[in-house]
This record gives structure tokens, C-alpha cells and sequence, in this order.
């Protein structure tokens, strides 16, 4: 479970989050959503500790990840995964030296615990033949993959996407986000996805946060997103929906 509480945080004198809160919980595939500009990365970046808030707490199963003395925080981000915008893989390092590669900075593990757990994670996402390859020789979906299964390989209690379907067509998108939704509910992960991806928003949102210049305007899940009676949402599904109908 995570909690956030009354999270701001301004650059300068623009104020880009004004007093989120919210819950996230284990086994839910929640989802952060709104504009472009509105926020979502910076709030994910203050939850995972990349930058730091002006004010608020991020409480993960009760503890204070700010506060936290700095043995405490990192134990804390050794329970994270953290899936990034263009899965952010190192090209000079083959597919199961990626995801091998937290093994490798965080664990004491012997080189075939750690051969053998980084080729499990990539057998879960469906990648078990693909170790020997670099990088540039898979597609951006399989870059995803492999991203996950770095994500998952230190068996983390939290994950976070950051827009995992940016750049992908909609069927892998949507492959991706099954992915993500399974391992979450099989491995009971609290999991926050950053989206601008309506299939995502009806698909596997369980919960789902709108963000609107800074201010949380709404939370729900998928069922009730189309009924919240928030303008600023509906404004937002109609241009997405009108987005996905030109792309057709
Ligand atoms: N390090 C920073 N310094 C100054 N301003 C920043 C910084 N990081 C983000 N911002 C500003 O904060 C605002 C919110 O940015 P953020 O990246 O969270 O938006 P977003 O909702 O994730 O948008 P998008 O969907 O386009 O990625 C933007 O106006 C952005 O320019």
C-alpha cells in the first residue's frame, strides 16, 4: 500500500502540484491520468524519490519515505521497480544483461542465481529465447518486455510506468498493459501507470487518478470514469477518443 499526503511542489514560482492525495493499493493497477503538462511524471518522480516535494508524506506500508533515515530509504527503493519512458535499456548490454543488471548492482547473489533468475523474468514476459540479443536488434515492444522483466527481477512490492505504451502500436499497447495487470495481480504489486492511453483507462484501471493542473480532480475506477461529472475529464476522454478515432 502507498499513501500520499498533501504532495506540492512548485519550480520557481509555478506551482506543478497543489496538495495530492491518495492511495494506492497491492494487487490494483492504478492509474495516474490527465493533460500534458498537468503534473503526472513530477508527482511519480516525488513518490519514487527523484525529486523531492515542497511538502507532503509518501507513506510505503507505513513508512515515511522522506523521512526515512537513509538506510530505511534504501530499503525502501530496493522494494521498487521502475519502469521508464522508452524502457531506458543500455545498448551496449545484451537483453539478459539488462535485466540482470539490479542483480548485479544490489544483490550479493552467485553469478548462476542471478543468470537464473533474470532468464525467469524473461520467460514471464514471454522473452525466454531473446537473452543474447542487444537492444537495437528487438522491437519497441520487446524493448517493453524487457524493461518489465528488469522492473520485476528484484521481486518488487511497488512498480511504476511511466507511459508504458508510448511509441507502441495499439495491439502490443494493449499486450503490455495485460502484462503489466497480470504481474500485479499475480505477484500482488501495488502498481502505479502513468497513461494517456484510453484502452489503458477502460482496460486495466482499476483505479484511476485525474490530475488537472496540478490539483487531483478526480479518483475512481474504470467503470465510473465516464460518469464523474467533472468537466475538465469529460473534456479530456472526448479528445482522447477523438485522438484514437483519427488514428484509425
Ligand atoms: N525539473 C523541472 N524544472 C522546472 N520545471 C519542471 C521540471 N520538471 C517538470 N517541470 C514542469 O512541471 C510541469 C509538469 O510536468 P510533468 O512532466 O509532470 O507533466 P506531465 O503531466 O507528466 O506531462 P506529459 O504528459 O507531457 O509528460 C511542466 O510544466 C513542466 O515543464
Amino acid at each position: 500500500m502507498i499513501d500520499i499526503k498533501n504532495i506540492t511542489k512548485s519550480f520557481g514560482d509555478r506551482q506543478v502540484l497543489a496538495g495530492i492525495d491518495g492511495s494506492f493499493k497491492p494487487g490494483d493497477t492504478s492509474l495516474i491520468i490527465g493533460g500534458s503538462g498537468t503534473g503526472k511524471s513530477v508527482l511519480l518522480k516525488c513518490m519514487i524519490g527523484l525529486i523531492a516535494p515542497d511538502t507532503g508524506e509518501v507513506l510505503y506500508d507505513g513508512r515515511n519515505f522522506l523521512t526515512s533515515d537513509l538506510n530505511e530509504q534504501k530499503a525502501i527503493r530496493r522494494e521498487m521497480g521502475v519502469l521508464f519512458q522508452g524502457s531506458a535499456l543500455f545498448d551496449s548490454k545484451t537483453v539478459l544483461e539488462n535485466v540482470r543488471f539490479p542483480l548485479d548492482m544490489l544483490t550479493e547473489q552467485s553469478e548462476s542465481e542471478k543468470v537464473d533468475r533474470a532468464q525467469e523474468c524473461l520467460r514471464r514476459v514471454g522473452l525466454e529465447n531473446a537473452g543474447d540479443r542487444m537492444p537495437s536488434e528487438i522491437s519497441g515492444g520487446m524493448k517493453k518486455r524487457v524493461g518489465i522483466a528488469r522492473a520485476i527481477v528484484l521481486n518488487p512490492k511497488y512498480l511504476f510506468c511511466d507511459e508504458p505504451n508510448s511509441g507502441l502500436d495499439p495491439l502490443t499497447s494493449i499486450k503490455i498493459d495485460q502484462l503489466i495487470s497480470e504481474i500485479t495481480d499475480e505477484y500482488q504489486i501495488t502498481t502505479v501507470v502513468i497513461t494517456h492511453d484510453m484502452n489503458s483507462m477502460m482496460e486495466i484501471g482499476e483505479q484511476i487518478m485525474f490530475l488537472y493542473e496540478g490539483k487531483k480532480l478526480w479518483q475512481g475506477d474504470s467503470s465510473t470514469l465516464t460518469k464523474s461529472g467533472v468537466n475538465e475529464l469529460n473534456e479530456f476522454i472526448n479528445a482522447n477518443k477523438l485522438i484514437r478515432e483519427m488514428e484509425k
